[in-house]
Formats: structure tokens, C-alpha cells, sequence
């Protein structure tokens, strides 16, 4: 680069760079907040339905009852596993994270969906409702599938996150465990520019299709810097072993240098607004199964963290033991995190679309100066 050219400024990560307006969250790392469409999210978690929340994300709004009884209507219909869907499941080797079985069922989703190019608003909606209804049958079935178990049937008369844990485990467990299962959903269900969301929005501002969008932001999703922490929370867990055990197995990992799943946070630096409702879930969780020693190394190792790094935990903290302590298998706690955040993808894929301009950055070429090939 010549003297006179100034230097392009580049931020890594896109680190601070603000690149769209959105309506549908705000995060706030100053007073530690998050809202839906205004909403504080721990209100949402304490007072509504995961449909009511998806509604609120899609439409901007809460749903009236007889607009709540429609979306609920449209979902009950849609929630067996297509055939299609079922075989393309069975297709994946059980050796393959849930991940890429989900990734795949969601493709196939969109591969047998006819009209996968309407692209109208209402188009859209559809697709996003076929998603809702769907995706826990995939997450179900694979979970079975890999324990050796049959299918179980969809059940129209259960509400949404009943059903999902029936699909799950053949039966509704206790009231305690649904509520903190529509807790996390309602807590995973969106987070402003995410890497996830942003994905879909770049997929999206191609003008591809929504399906096409979802796929990728599963890809996305699964790294274990942004939803495949969760995950890796409980592999920490059951490496650590013992809350006795905690500190030292902290100082050994941190002199390694290695990066301790589910603290940190690219946007909050004192601590995730979720953190708090999704800990009090856990704590009823514990209390409900017994396991304070569970609690025990949870405690442990954030305090431990907070003193060495002061770096606080985030969303997946919580969410991965209290997955497990709900009878998830670990490898299915990112699936999880799909189930809800596909409700957040949907709503800024349309509002990407409503207002589109095509996602491209520039770069700074950093290559070898031009040359040109020998003469041969
Ligand atoms: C729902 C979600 O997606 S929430 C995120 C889930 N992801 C995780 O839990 C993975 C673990 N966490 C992390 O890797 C990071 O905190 C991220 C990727 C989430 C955010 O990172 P960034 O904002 O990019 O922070 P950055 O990577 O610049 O880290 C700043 C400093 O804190 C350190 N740090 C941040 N998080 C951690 C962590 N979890 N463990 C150890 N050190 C950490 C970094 O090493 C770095 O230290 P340095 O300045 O000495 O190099
Ligand atoms: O906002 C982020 O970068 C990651 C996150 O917490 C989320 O997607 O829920």
C-alpha cells in the first residue's frame, strides 16, 4: 500500500460494528438486559407459552386467544415426522453428531416443501410454523434412535413443550421439569446479531429461501463458541467430576490456555441477562432430582473462574446440566437450542427480507503483490 492510501480500518469479528437496525430484540450490556419486541425476556419466561413468544417474534406482538388458538391449531397438524423427513434421518449414521442429523432433516424439510420459493410474508410464516412443529420431532426421534428406541407418536392434544417431551422420553414428565424445559426455550429463543442469526440474514439478503437460511444458521449454531457450549458445559462437568475437584481442574486448564465453555460473552461483559431465570430453573431442577453435588460443582467452578478470569457465565452455563438433569444425552442439547432459536432466525429472515439490501463487506487484500506466471 502506498504512503498516501490510508489504512482501512478493520474490526476482527466485526467486534462493536453495529450493521443493521433490528425491531425484534435489544440487547443491553449495560443494564444487563434483554427484550422481545420490548418485552423484558425474564416477564416472557415467567408468564407466557413458548407459542405466545414465537407469535410475539414473528408478528411484533402478543397473539390475541383467538390468534394464539390459530398458530397452536396450525402447529398440532404438523407435528408427526414427515416420511421423507424420517428417512433422511435413518439415512445419517447414529455416528454423526445430532447436529448434522438435524442440519440434514431441516433440508429435507425444505427439499419436500412445495412451495419453498414463495417468499411472501405469509409464505414465510407458514414455513416458520412447519419449523416449529417439526424440528422437536426430529430431535426427538434422533435422541430415540441412538438409545435403541421406537418412534413415539405425536400427541395433538398435549401443548407444545409437553409434546416435545413426550416425543422425547414417552411420557410427560413432572409439571417442575416442563416449566423449566419452556423456560430455556423462551430464554434461547432470540439474541439480536448473533453469529447464528446473522448467518441466516446473510443467506437470506441473497434472496434464498428460508429453509436455506435455517440450514445454515445450524451450521452456525453448532460451534462451541456460540451454541455448541452448551454442550460443552456438561462434557466439562464430567471431566472435572467432583466439585472438590473444580478449582484445580480451573487452574490446570486455564495454565493450557484453554477457553472455558459457557462463560464469556462477546456483547455482555458483566454477567447474561439469561443467566439469572435459567439458574433458578436449574435450582428447582436440582432440587426436583436431588443432586446437589450437581449444584455443588456448578457453584464451584464459577466462582472459581469469576475469582481467577472475572469472567461470568453465559446462557449455556445453566442450560447444559439443566439438560441433562431433564434426561436429554448431551450430544442433543444443541438440537435443543435449534428448537427455540429457530424461532428467532424466522423472525429476521423476514425482517431481513422486508427491508433487503445484499449482506457483502469488503477486505483488505493482504496476498502477494500482483505477478505474473514465467514465460514458458
Ligand atoms: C449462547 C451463546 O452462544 S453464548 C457463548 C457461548 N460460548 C462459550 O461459552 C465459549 C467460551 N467463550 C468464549 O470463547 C468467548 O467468551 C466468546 C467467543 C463467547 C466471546 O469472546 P470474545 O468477545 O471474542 O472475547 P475474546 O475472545 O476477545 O476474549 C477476551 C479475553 O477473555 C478471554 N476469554 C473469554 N472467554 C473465555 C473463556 N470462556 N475461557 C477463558 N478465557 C476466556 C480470552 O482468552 C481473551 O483473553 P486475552 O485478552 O488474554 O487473549
Ligand atoms: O449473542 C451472542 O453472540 C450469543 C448468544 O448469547 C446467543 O446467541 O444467544
Amino acid at each position: 500500500m502506498s504512503q498516501t492510501q490510508t489504512e482501512p480500518e478493520i474490526r476482527k469479528g466485526l467486534v462493536g460494528v453495529v450493521a443493521d437496525t433490528t425491531a425484534i430484540s435489544k440487547v443491553n450490556p449495560e443494564t444487563n438486559s434483554l427484550l422481545y419486541r420490548g418485552y423484558p425476556v425474564q416477564e416472557l419466561a415467567a408468564r407466557c407459552t413458548f407459542e405466545e413468544v414465537a407469535y410475539l417474534l414473528w408478528h411484533g406482538e402478543l397473539p390475541t386467544p383467538a390468534e394464539l388458538a390459530a398458530l397452536e391449531d396450525a402447529g398440532r397438524g404438523q407435528r408427526a415426522l414427515a416420511r421423507e423427513v424420517r428417512a433422511a434421518v435413518d439415512l445419517v449414521p447414529t455416528t454423526a453428531h445430532p447436529m448434522d442429523v438435524l442440519r440434514t432433516a431441516v433440508s429435507v424439510i425444505g427439499a419436500t416443501d412445495p412451495a419453498v420459493d414463495d417468499a411472501s410474508r405469509e409464505g414465510n410464516l407458514a414455513k416458520s410454523v412447519r419449523l416449529l412443529a417439526q424440528i422437536p420431532a426430529v430431535v426427538a426421534y434422533d435422541q430415540r434412535r441412538r438409545r435403541g428406541q421406537d418412534l413415539v407418536e405425536a400427541r395433538p392434544d398435549l401443548g407444545y413443550v409437553e409434546n416435545f417431551l413426550h416425543m422425547t422420553f414417552g411420557e410427560v414428565p413432572d409439571p417442575v421439569v416442563v416449566d423449566a424445559f419452556r423456560v430455556s426455550l423462551i430464554l434461547y429463543a432470540e439474541h439480536s446479531f448473533n453469529a447464528s442469526t446473522f448467518t441466516a440474514r446473510v443467506i437470506t439478503s441473497t434472496l434464498s429461501d428460508l429453509y436455506s437460511a435455517v440450514v445454515g444458521a445450524i451450521g452456525a449454531l453448532k460451534g462451541p463458541l456460540h451454541g455448541g457450549a452448551n454442550e460443552a458445559v456438561m462434557h466439562v462437568f464430567d471431566e472435572i467430576g467432583t466439585a472438590e475437584d473444580a478449582e484445580a481442574w480451573l487452574d490446570t486448564a486455564l495454565a493450557e490456555k484453554r477457553r472455558i465453555m459457557g462463560f464469556g460473552h462477546r456483547v455482555y461483559k458483566h454477567g447474561d441477562s439469561r443467566v439469572p431465570t435459567m439458574k433458578a430453573a436449574l435450582d428447582t431442577l436440582v432440587a426436583h432430582y436431588d443432586r446437589p453435588d450437581l449444584a455443588a460443582l456448578y457453584d464451584n467452578l464459577e466462582r472459581a473462574m469469576v475469582a481467577r478470569k472475572n469472567i461470568q457465565p453465559n446462557l449455556d452455563y445453566p442450560s447444559g446440566p439443566a439438560y441433562h438433569l431433564m434426561g436429554f444425552d448431551t450430544a442433543t442439547f444443541t438440537p435443543l437450542f435449534v428448537a427455540a432459536r429457530n424461532t428467532g432466525w424466522t423472525a429476521h429472515i423476514m425482517e431481513q427480507l422486508a427491508a433487503n439490501s445484499l449482506i457483502r463487506p469488503l477486505s483488505a487484500y493482504s496476498g502477494p503483490a500482483e505477478r505474473h506466471l514465467p514465460q514458458r
